[in-house]
């Protein structure tokens, strides 16, 4: 049994979008498959995998560095103990072989693009769903429930306070309960943005705010003092994510719920977040997304510093949208996992089926990730490997 080919490809995902920091016009994504010999239902088993939006592909990492490391190991170093499947931990060992501690951008985003077809494979060698396999190498009950929320809200020229007004009815329509949307542009056009979903939402679901990192700290205090008025889901990454002391001083003038760490990429990053940023474990949020943050071998480690530091993995909703975090939810107990009904397609979203009710998706069984299950993706996966 071995990884005999990876293949990578760059894919747009744009849109003419803006959130605070950045706009969508050139975005991409790097599409992964991880080939296989191993054959099953009479298929050769291929994972997949694919970096959440926000950080560009990652084809020249993938493609020079990490790629490389996997295919010219040992193919018996890579796998289990067992020797029947191939070991996500070993193969992630390989790829950061002679890598330096620190610095986790832009190296994580390919490492874990790698990770979550590695992983996608594994759990289809298994034949199980992934958040089944990783229920039980944790000792825990899978819930294929999962709470799911809406993003969206983002700046669009032209798009007035009726659009966005539309696009949460929309999100409504389709069953969710909680909606976000993008701040920071200044209170000024924020504050009629956010009173006019309020209105729209009219108490059927709730509201969560993103300034993206944009704010600085006197900024950040002038929204909260704002915001703090309204019943917000959540205020989330505030300012820099890097910056922990902002974070921990806004706790003083908002006394609701806070998100980050959609930006912080390693189990170091988060764990100084969770030392130094002041998030409290009774109500805020935290939003490390895996395929940003070298993947699930590392999320696992993020998790044991969540543990560490006395908090729940069900305060975690990843940032991304993408099944690979829906399945590290039902598997490991997570909070939720984000969603942009809209955007970003044919990668984010759920498989073919699966609605949104109150809230909540539940987990179809397909092997893997559940790629399969979602046909527009998985032609696009296709056309890379087959
Ligand atoms: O606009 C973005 O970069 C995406 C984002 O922050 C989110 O989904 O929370
Ligand atoms: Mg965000």
């Amino acid at each position: 049994m071995r990884i005999v080919e990876i293949r990578e490809t760059t894919a747009p995902i744009a849109s003419a979008i803006a959130n605070a920091y950045i706009d969508f016009s050139k975005m991409t994504l790097s599409l992964v498959a991880v080939v296989t010999d191993v054959v099953r239902d009479g298929r050769r088993v291929i994972g997949y995998g694919f970096n959440s939006n926000g950080r560009y592909g990652q084809g020249g990492l993938i493609r020079e560095r990490f790629a490389p490391r996997i295919l010219e190991a040992a193919p018996d170093s890579l796998l289990d103990d067992s020797g029947t499947n191939l070991d996500p931990d070993r193969i992630w060992a390989a790829m950061m072989k002679n890598e330096k501690p620190g610095g986790h951008g832009e190296r994580s985003v390919a490492v874990g693009t790698i990770d979550m077809a590695v992983w996608d494979a594994v759990a289809k060698i298994a034949g199980e769903p992934l958040f089944r396999l990783l229920a039980k190498r944790h000792g825990r009950e899978a819930n294929p429930k999962v709470f799911v929320y809406a993003a969206g809200g983002y700046y669009y020229p032209g798009k007035g306070l009726d659009a966005l007004r539309g696009e949460m009815r929309s999100y409504l329509d389709r069953g969710y309960t909680v909606v976000k949307m993008k701040i920071g542009n200044g209170i000024a056009e924020d504050q009629p943005r956010i009173e006019a979903v309020l209105t729209e939402l009219d108490g059927k679901a709730q509201l969560a705010v993103d300034a993206n990192g944009r704010l600085t700290l006197e900024q950040g205090i002038a929204y909260a003092k704002m915001l703090r008025d309204y019943p917000l889901f959540w205020y989330e990454e505030v300012g820099d994510p890097l910056d922990y002391a902002l974070q921990a001083a806004l706790a003083e003038f908002y006394p609701g719920p806070m998100a980050t760490g959609e930006n912080l990429f390693s189990h170091q990053d988060a764990r100084n977040l969770l030392r130094y940023g002041g998030m409290r474990p009774d109500r805020d949020w935290l939003q490390f997304d895996c395929a940003l943050s070298y993947g699930l071998c590392e999320y696992q480690r993020t998790l044991e510093v969540l543990k560490t530091a006395g908090w729940s993995p069900s305060r975690c909703i990843p940032h991304g949208g993408h099944q690979m975090s829906l399945n590290i939810a039902a598997g490991l107990g997570l909070g939720g996992n984000e969603s942009y009904p809209d955007l970003f397609q044919p990668f984010g979203g759920f498989p073919d089926g699966v609605r949104v009710e109150h809230g909540h998706i539940v987990m179809p069984d397909l092997p893997g990730i559940g790629f399969e299950g979602k046909s527009d993706l998985i032609t696009v996966m296709r056309d890379l490997a087959t």
